[in-house]
């Protein structure tokens, strides 16, 4: 059961041998049939739970995307353990819909894919991988870090850290990956791994939760024949080796590799243009009179076949149909056990209790495409036997054969298998939490960020430079809050915004493989990166706000925390936003709007707003924050002057102080509410964007 070095499986034990002063509970390999692994030897386990090998079969798929286009049409086949069935067809036909189908991402109008006899559900998807023609990866992690939190998230905790590692560096070293492992993954933006070490990274994620089924959207595609030779090899080795089942789609292999295949399906306008073994297929196309020349590659050939002009188009199909209906029926010919089940069948579908039937001989013709069998009546004199001939049609044919084909007859489903998350919450939770802070500190701590923030926090510093405490130098220091509010707003709602979107790519990747609960997943994205939101904003206020006129250490420390909250709020309605707005159009312009409105009517640049707007103002959550700095800032500090020529505030003319309160300050911009109000509608923002946001992702965007 093991990985090996060339063929990324190796021979033997030394795969995932578990170290020597492991004193756990040893946990034996079971092998298809529960039974313990008689040559397993002490000492060596597998990480993850036995998955039964699996038998896929699909049956008359048909699928229409966007309710208008019909993808797909009755495509069907089966494919055993330790088989590799590639699927091949010009672009467009298909060949990704029907992963998608495969893997229980997309809808079907009708058929129907089991795996064994269990058909498709939410519990048997976990044990697919699906690895995606797009190489969705985060892009600032290095491979080993992509790799080491994939297994530290989708690895059970039963095993340590440790033995999580030294999975991971098998990995590494199957798949050939040890030059580049401490190479970013990249992106568009930055160089990092090659299209080909993409790849296998992509496979290398998921092999580490031993999958029994893989499917594989263009694997080959973008790597070099060699790699690409290399690659399909391994993977054959790896199908024949452990069991597993392979689907595969390609676009031109070539001829080496095409004959690798166990099966082919070959799609053409989203129909069957052939299925059967991939040594029959030249003859099958010679069948219809389109034959090979001499040493030309078999999978350039058919390919050009399916690209013809609709005549052989339909030709093809209609030969394809023909013969997998033949191919069903000798199957069934082959099948020792298949009288049984036609007799069961027949009894069932003809309410025929007549118990007198036995299984006497084997179907004697097929012809105008019906099977006829003949069963020998028991109650009859044995030397007189009294042939039955039943006739069963075509769908009963390919029902009766799919239904024959599963291997695990004694049992309905993998009865041992109960779906579980791989890790406990709080181990989700502490490696999402890590690696969300490692993923996230390039961009948001990037040299631009400190840059920007240090230049801005100087030329703000130098602008409303030691403000004497007047009421003409009013307007300056409010100036400095209301940017300094607006500022950071724009700074963590706009870099949410942008960030999300690549990101909820890779979670939905992750969550559709089942790695970790969405909870967790949110939980540490806020925890995790936390640290970083208010890096930025604290390091501005640093640097400005004593170049402003700092009064003490306290209100230095309070305006902070509502500059901080009013960061970390507009962070969470930027998620909330960015998690809604699939088009990224879309969400800039609702952003662009919402945080344009929110500075109007922050209560700085309008202060005579018409009482029909004035509900406006709290909406903006820049409003409650700019009131807290005022508060805090003009009472805690150093009061405010009157003017002592003309002064705008009423108090001035009856006071003998001479200094204006800080709630006539803060009155004269429109509504107020106190301290406390203040603060809790803040937190009220955030818990309540932080929660749609959850919500969104929960029901609303979810993985399909
Ligand atoms: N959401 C959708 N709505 C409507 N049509 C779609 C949708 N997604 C895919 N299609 C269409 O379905 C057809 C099959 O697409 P699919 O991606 O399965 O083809 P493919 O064979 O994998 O192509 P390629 O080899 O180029 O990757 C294409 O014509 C595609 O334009």
């Amino acid at each position: 059961m093991i990985i090996s070095k060339d063929l990324f499986l190796l021979g033997d034990q030394d795969y995932l041998r578990l170290p020597k002063d492991d004193k756990r509970p040893r946990k034996i390999e079971r092998l298809d049939n529960g039974v313990a692994n008689p040559q397993e030897p002490p000492g060596c386990m597998h990480p993850l739970p036995a998955h039964r090998p699996i038998e896929l079969t699909f049956t008359n798929l048909t699928v229409t995307l966007d309710d208008k286009r019909q993808v797909l049409r009755n495509i069907s086949g089966v494919v055993k353990p330790g088989q590799v069935l590639a699927v091949m067809g010009p672009s467009g036909c298909g060949k990704t819909t029907l992963l998608n189908c495969l893997s229980g991402r997309t809808k079907l109008d009708s058929g129907c894919i089991h795996l064994n006899r269990e058909r498709l559900n939410k519990r048997c998807k976990r044990r697919i991988c699906y690895v995606l023609q797009q190489d969705v990866f985060f892009p600032d992690l290095t491979l080993r870090q992509t790799l080491e939190y994939a297994a530290l998230l989708r690895l059970p905790d039963s095993l340590s850290r440790s033995q999580k590692m030294q999975y991971v560096d098998h990995i590494i070293d199957v798949l050939d990956l040890n030059n580049c492992q401490d190479t970013i993954i990249g992106d568009y933006m930055k160089r990092g791994l090659s299209g080909g070490e993409k790849k296998r990274a992509n496979i290398a994620c998921e092999l580490l939760t031993n999958p029994a089924l893989m499917l594989l959207d263009e694997p080959t595609t973008g790597l070099d024949s060699h790699s690409a030779y290399k690659l399909m090899m391994s993977l054959k080795k790896y199908a024949e080796k452990e069991g597993k089942t392979i689907v595969v789609t390609v676009h031109q292999p070539s001829s080496q590799i095409f004959h690798m295949f166990d099966k082919l399906l070959l799609i053409c306008n989203g129909q069957t243009a052939y299925f059967g073994d991939i040594n029959k297929v030249v003859n099958f196309f010679s069948g219809i009179g389109m034959t090979i020349a001499p040493h030309y590659n078999p999978a350039d050939f058919i390919l050009e076949q399916v690209k013809g002009t609709e005549e052989m188009k339909q030709k093809i199909i209609a030969a394809a149909k023909r013969a997998q209906d033949d191919y069903y029926h000798q199957e069934l010919l082959n099948l020792n056990c298949t009288c049984d089940k036609y007799l069961n069948n027949y009894r069932h579908n003809h309410n025929n209790s007549n118990d007198n039937y036995n299984c006497q001989s084997w179907p004697i013709n097929a012809a105008n495409g019906h099977i006829c069998t003949a069963f020998s009546d028991s109650s009859t004199d044995s030397n007189e036997k009294c042939y039955t001939a039943i006739t069963v049609n075509e769908d009963e044919v390919r029902t009766l054969w799919l239904d024959s084909q599963s291997h695990s007859s004694t049992s309905t489903s993998d009865e041992d298998f109960t779906w579980q998350w791989p890790t406990s919450f709080w181990t989700q939770f502490k490696v999402l939490s890590q690696r969300n802070f490692q993923e996230a500190r390039p961009q948001m701590l990037s040299t631009l960020n400190w840059v920007q923030t240090i230049a801005l926090g100087l030329l703000a510093g130098l602008l409303w430079f030691q403000l004497p405490r007047t009421e003409q130098s009013l307007h300056n220091i409010q100036g400095w809050m209301f940017f300094s509010t607006t500022y950071w707003m724009l700074f963590a709602h706009f870099g949410t915004l942008s960030s999300f979107p690549p990101e909820r790519e890779v979670i939905n990747k992750e969550r559709q493989s089942g790695a970790y609960r969405l909870s967790a997943y949110y939980l540490a994205k806020m925890v995790g990166e936390l640290p970083l939101t208010i890096t930025l904003p604290a390091v501005y206020h640093l640097i400005s706000y004593p170049m402003l006129g700092m009064h003490s250490f306290s209100t230095f420390f309070t305006l902070l925390l509502f500059l901080l909250l009013n960061t970390i709020v507009a962070q969470s309605v930027g998620f909330f936003v960015g998690a809604f707005c699939m088009d990224m159009q879309v969400s800039i312009t609702i952003s662009a709007l919402y945080t344009l409105a929110t500075q109007l009517f922050g209560g700085y640049l309008a202060t005579n707003i018409p009482s029909w707007l004035q509900w406006m103002q709290y909406l903006s959550m820049v409003h409650y924050a700019y009131q807290n700095m005022q508060i805090v800032e003009f009472s805690d500090g150093e009061l405010i002057k009157c003017d002592p020529v003309k002064s705008r505030y009423t108090v001035c003319d009856n006071s003998t102080s001479g200094v204006i309160p800080a709630s006539d300050i803060v009155n004269a911009q429109g509504a107020s509410f106190p301290l406390w109000l203040n603060t809790v509608i803040l937190f009220g923002f955030l818990i309540v964007f932080r929660l749609l946001g959850y919500l969104v992702l929960r029901f609303i965007r979810k993985p399909k």
